[in-house]
């Protein structure tokens, strides 16, 4: 079964940490596409100091140069509030029930997965690949641990169902932040080296992260 995998984000900016993610996974699960998938309006945090324009462009030039990463723009031409669930289906819909589709987020977003908009759908759409986090703990009980006890798979599970698996992988991760990157440039110090030199000319040149209101 071809394998797609989705790594969202609100990308302000987009950084090495999640482009190291992405790639590795790609890598080590043997996926066939992974896609970068930043959202217009994230529902659960305040509106992004950086347009979804400006957004969209910085992930555009991030993986330019990369053949094993993709910009999947959809979620940033649909108006309203951005639920990961909608994205799903309309992926399902496009892409019907023969594709393997996986979602990926860290341990930290997957212990926040009550909060999301009709979270329960999530794994009848697709697998989930949680990338634990240093300093975060499998919960042992709860409405997640439950989840997990029913949906708890391997990597070869990716490849042989469509949907509806749980994978952690336990990888590490560079410790950079976007809200890191933003409050460097916000103090009048240089943020070279933590995101694509692309991507950092991007926001010298817009002038982005510049002012309070855009931390
Ligand atoms: N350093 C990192 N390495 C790997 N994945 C990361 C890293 N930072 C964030 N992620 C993951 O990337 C996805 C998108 O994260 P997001 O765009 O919120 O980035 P962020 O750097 O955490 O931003 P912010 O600091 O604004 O919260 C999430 O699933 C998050 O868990
Ligand atoms: O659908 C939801 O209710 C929902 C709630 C919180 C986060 N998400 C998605 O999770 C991804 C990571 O979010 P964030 O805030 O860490 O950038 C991103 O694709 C969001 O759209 C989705």
């Amino acid at each position: 079964m071809k394998t797609i995998a989705l790594f969202g984000g609100t990308f302000n900016p987009v950084h090495f940490g999640h482009l190291r993610m992405a790639l590795e996974l790609k890598e080590l699960l043997e996926l066939d596409e992974m896609r970068l998938l930043p959202s217009r309006q994230p529902a659960h945090r305040a509106e992004p100091g950086a347009s979804a324009q400006a957004r969209r462009d910085m992930v555009a030039l991030a993986v330019e140069n990369c053949p094993q990463l993709q910009l999947d723009e959809r979620e940033l031409n649909r108006e309203g509030p951005t639920y990961t669930v909608d994205t799903l289906e309309e992926l399902r819909q496009e892409l019907g029930n023969n594709v393997s589709l996986s979602f990926c987020m860290g341990l930290d977003s997957l212990l926040g997965l009550p909060a999301w908009h009709r979270w329960e759908k999530l794994t009848e759409l697709a697998h989930l690949i949680v990338v634990t986090r240093p300093g975060w703990q499998i919960p042992q009980g709860g409405e997640v641990a439950e989840l997990l006890a029913q949906h708890r798979g391997e990597p070869e599970h990716l490849r042989s169902e469509a949907a509806g698996r749980i994978l952690l992988r336990e990888q590490t991760l560079l410790p950079i932040s976007a809200t890191g990157v933003r409050k460097l440039i916000r103090s009048g110090r240089s943020a070279q080296y933590l995101l694509p030199e692309r991507v950092y000319e991007y926001i010298q040149a817009h002038r982005l992260y510049q002012r309070r209101e855009q931390l």
